[in-house]
């Protein structure tokens, strides 16, 4: 039975990961070791069977005995302790969900259900490092990797609506204070009929512009508004979130070589847990809607095409129906009215499941069935 060292288990993402593996039976079938940057000897989850005391996760010594190590514990992490561990000889399989080694010569971007392929390849190669993609790509290409891998997108633009979970724990809980004091400052008007809706408006924007709301994570109101910037500056004038399209998509397709282009707007709404994107896809040639609907729907166990009409789509097309499922709706297809080699499509999808656990778990079983 193989080792596996789990690190980050009981953060956001890691929480996740512990309660899909353990839905799936997952534990059965290795040798749990638990470790924490901070409670080095406190008792691990339950996971149904007997484990030891949490392990140092900064010891090398430690984590050198293992097999596998899964860490969802963040990019600082992977940058202290991976290196330090493969210049002392580690050869086990590091599966990871922070981005820092996503983008490294020799590591893959997992995503099964569209790269098996590139993912065998690897294991068949002896690539050792195997990293999560970035939330919004990896909810893209299970909802349009059939389009990909049948090779019938030339360019695709995307406009994100991302939650508040993709920025972080204490993100979500801010959102929901926000939520909280906007309403607050409105309750006694919002209770009487007759106040004018201005004067409520009027008050809203205050409170959304005040030091009162509680801004620490965000730095700003997402309460009521959006913020149209996520992650770091780049030089070309696109934030990291976008510059990542491009680049993770087509390293988890295998054709960095000969990219497809892929470009847009990355959005923080007040969402919790679920993306959403909007997207124009430049077709390689004009494929009939019906065949459209078909490459998306055989593609994977979980997309679903959502029918292009109002009821579907406000039933099955929002976060709210999605959150905390492994379905991935795709809806809104239509042709654009700049040709018929133009699609339109919209998609959502859980991202702390497809968009960050699932991914990892799912590798983390293939090695297992090798
Ligand atoms: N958030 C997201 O949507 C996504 C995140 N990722 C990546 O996953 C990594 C981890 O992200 P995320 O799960 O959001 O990180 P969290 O901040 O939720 O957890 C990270 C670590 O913080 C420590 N921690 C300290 N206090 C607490 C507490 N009260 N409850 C739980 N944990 C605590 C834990 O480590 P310890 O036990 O050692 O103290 C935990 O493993 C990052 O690299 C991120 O980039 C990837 C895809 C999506
Ligand atoms: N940046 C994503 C979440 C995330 O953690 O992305 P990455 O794993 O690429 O750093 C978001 O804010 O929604």
């Amino acid at each position: 039975m193989k080792k596996v060292g789990f690190v980050g288990w009981r953060g956001m993402v890691g929480s996740v990961l512990m309660e899909r593996m353990t839905a799936e039976n997952d534990f059965a079938d290795i040798e749990p070791v638990f470790f924490s940057t901070s409670q080095v000897g406190q008792a691990g989850p339950d996971v149904g069977k007997d484990i030891p005391a949490l392990g140092d996760a900064t010891s090398i010594d430690e984590l050198k005995g293992l097999d596998v190590i899964v860490t969802c514990q963040g990019g600082d992490y992977t940058n202290e302790v991976y290196p330090k561990l493969r210049e002392a000889g580690w050869d086990g399989y590091w599966i990871d969900a922070a981005s820092t080694l996503r983008m490294a010569d020799n590591s893959v971007i997992v995503l099964d259900p569209v790269n098996r392929q590139v993912i065998d390849q690897a294991l068949d190669n002896g690539v050792k490092d195997y990293v999560g993609g970035n939330c919004t790509v990896s909810l893209m290409l299970m909802a349009l990797g059939g389009l990909f891998n049948e090779g019938l997108v030339e360019w695709a633009s995307s406009q994100t609506y991302q939650a508040a979970s993709g920025a972080g724990a204490q993100n979500m809980r801010e959102l929901i204070a926000q939520m909280g004091k906007i309403h607050g400052d409105v309750a006694d008007k919002l209770a009487d009929p007759a106040s004018a809706i201005l004067d409520i408006d009027r008050q809203v924007a205050a409170t959304m512009r005040s030091g009162d709301l509680p801004t620490a994570n965000f730095g700003h109101s997402l309460a009521g508004s959006l913020l149209p910037w996520i992650d770091k500056e780049m030089e070309n004038g696109q934030s990291k979130e976008e510059w990542k399209a491009q680049a993770e998509t087509n390293k988890i397709l295998g054709r960095s070589a000969n990219p497809i282009a892929l470009d847009g707007t990355c959005v923080r709404i007040g969402a919790m847990r679920c993306h959403a994107q909007a997207l124009t896809v430049k077709l390689t040639k004009d494929v009939p809607m019906d065949e459209i609907h078909d490459i998306i729907a055989r593609s994977n166990d979980w997309v679903k095409v959502v029918p292009n009409n109002k009821e579907d789509t406000l039933r099955d097309l929002t976060p709210t129906a999605v959150t905390g499922t492994l379905g991935i709706p795709v809806g809104r297809l239509r042709k654009l009215n700049m040709g018929n080699d133009f699609l339109n499509a919209f998609t959502v999808g859980d991202q702390l499941l497809w968009g960050a656990a699932e991914p990892l778990r799912r590798m983390l079983r293939i090695l297992l069935e090798r």
